[in-house]
């Protein structure tokens, strides 16, 4: 940090690196056949890694979505901050929603909710926020978690996400080796495996995508070999009110909670009125805006926080001060991720004392990594924070020029996965409530 003149010209005050450069790199990881409401992962997701340059010489690191429309918001935000103080956040926001302010709103999935100009914004400024973070961290010596308020855990959990899945993508595309989980037999081979390899001490199953009975049957096989782990179920709003009402009467005392069972959040609020499970959301309340109405309403419980879309690491937090004041449960959601990313959820959720829930994670259906020294390692279910300073991890950047190449030969650019479902199921439609 370099020394200038205050503005009354007496006193000095030190400024912070200052930003002089931004390269965003798209990269595709290998993805199995993860099956959802929207249909089923293609064989490939889209993420952008963020490398923010400094006047002092620190690089600040970060990960994204890397669909082309938040490509081209990223691009399009990263060009006004050349000359930003990497402390002054609010400064941040100020530019990237000055450069937004008429970007088109696109939600990199739906499976995360309706798109809205302010999240569009959101999903900008968290991009590169962590990544200032990163840098104020490297320029303090302190890592990110100090700087959010300091360590409230030493262990962060994790929880086992379980998908109904195919054995193999259609096309060429190599098997991987979990092999298909189409029953609840399959899903219970599925979470033993997870666990043996992980420890994760709570398990939750994707939902959405066969019959609700077929589900409700997978829930209560896992109940039934994993009595003492919290079991979720997530159907991503692929079921009426009139079915969520069935499953969560089916289901009454046996989940920790029930996520989406439906869409909206009145729809949400009708199916709260009629059972005791804590209904939670990644989809009906994933910005401030829709905070209000779903508090008068009651409409969920718990509210899962993502920094991607929340708008960082401060918007989380002030997630957490609401659900706090309104007695909502927190926990955290994942899309598909590398290393960088799950290195700043565990900052974050190590830092934030109501963030009781273990969080989701894809880490386990990847393959490939980005940053150096491999995947963050879990033991018994939980991620201790990376240590050394700022978010504690590098890219690799061999690594990041090949999972690069590999996205400029893929030939994905959007995720779709209706699309991909009807490669196998042609009449697939991913309309929803599907049951
Ligand atoms: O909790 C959720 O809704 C998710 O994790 C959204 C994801 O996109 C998930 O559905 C997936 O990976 O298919
Ligand atoms: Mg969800």
């Amino acid at each position: 940090m370099s020394t200038q003149a205050g503005r009354g010209g007496s006193e000095s005050t030190q400024r912070g690196p200052v930003v002089t450069g931004v390269d965003i790199t798209p990269v595709a990881i290998a993805d199995p056949p993860l099956l959802n409401a929207s249909g089923v992962h293609e064989p490939f997701q889209l993420r952008s890694i963020i490398q923010v340059r400094t006047d002092a010489g620190i690089t600040g690191v970060s990960e994204a979505y890397g669909d082309d429309a938040t490509l081209a918001q990223l691009r399009q935000a990263a060009a006004t901050l050349p000359g930003l103080d990497v402390f002054h956040l609010n400064d941040l926001t100020r530019r990237v929603s000055g450069a937004l302010a008429s970007a088109s709103a696109s939600s990199p999935t739906e499976l995360i909710g309706a798109a809205s100009a302010d999240k569009t914004v959101a999903q900008a400024v968290s991009a590169f926020e962590v990544a200032c973070f990163d840098i104020q961290g490297k320029a303090t010596g302190k890592p990110v978690v100090d700087l959010l308020g300091g360590a409230v855990r030493d262990r962060v959990d994790f929880s086992a996400y379980l998908f109904y899945k195919w054995a193999e993508h259609p096309g060429d595309y190599p098997a991987d080796d979990w092999g298909a989980a189409l029953d609840p037999d399959g899903i219970v081979a599925q979470a033993r495996r997870m666990v043996e390899l992980y420890g994760f001490g709570s398990l939750k199953l994707k939902g959405g995508v066969f019959a609700p009975e077929e589900e409700v049957a997978a829930v209560k096989a896992l109940r039934a070999a994993f009595p003492d782990r919290p079991v979720r179920l997530d159907p991503n709003a692929n079921w009426s009110v009139e079915t969520s009402h069935r499953v969560a009467a089916a289901l009454e005392g046996e989940l920790e909670y029930l996520e989406d069972p439906t869409a909206g959040i009145p729809g949400m609020a009708e199916v709260a009125a009629k059972t005791s499970l804590p209904l939670a959301t990644n989809m009906c309340v994933t910005g401030f805006a829709e905070i209000p109405e779903a508090v008068r309403l009651g409409a969920v419980q718990v509210i899962l926080s993502d920094h991607h879309f929340w708008g960082g690491f401060r918007a989380t937090q002030a997630l957490a001060g609401l659900c706090e004041t309104f007695g909502l449960g927190l926990s955290m959601h994942s899309n598909t991720h590398l290393g960088i990313s799950l290195a700043a959820m565990t900052h974050l959720a190590a830092a934030t004392p109501n963030l009781t829930y273990a969080l989701d994670t894809h880490s386990p259906w990847k393959t490939e990594e980005v940053i150096a020294g491999g995947p963050l390692r879990f033991v018994g279910g939980a991620l201790t924070v990376p240590e050394g300073p700022g978010l504690g991890v590098a890219v690799d950047e061999d690594a990041l020029a090949r999972l690069h190449e590999q996205y400029l030969t893929c030939g994905f650019r959007k995720r779709d996965d209706a699309t991909w479902m009807r490669r196998v199921q042609p009449e697939f439609t991913g309309r929803r409530p599907r049951f």
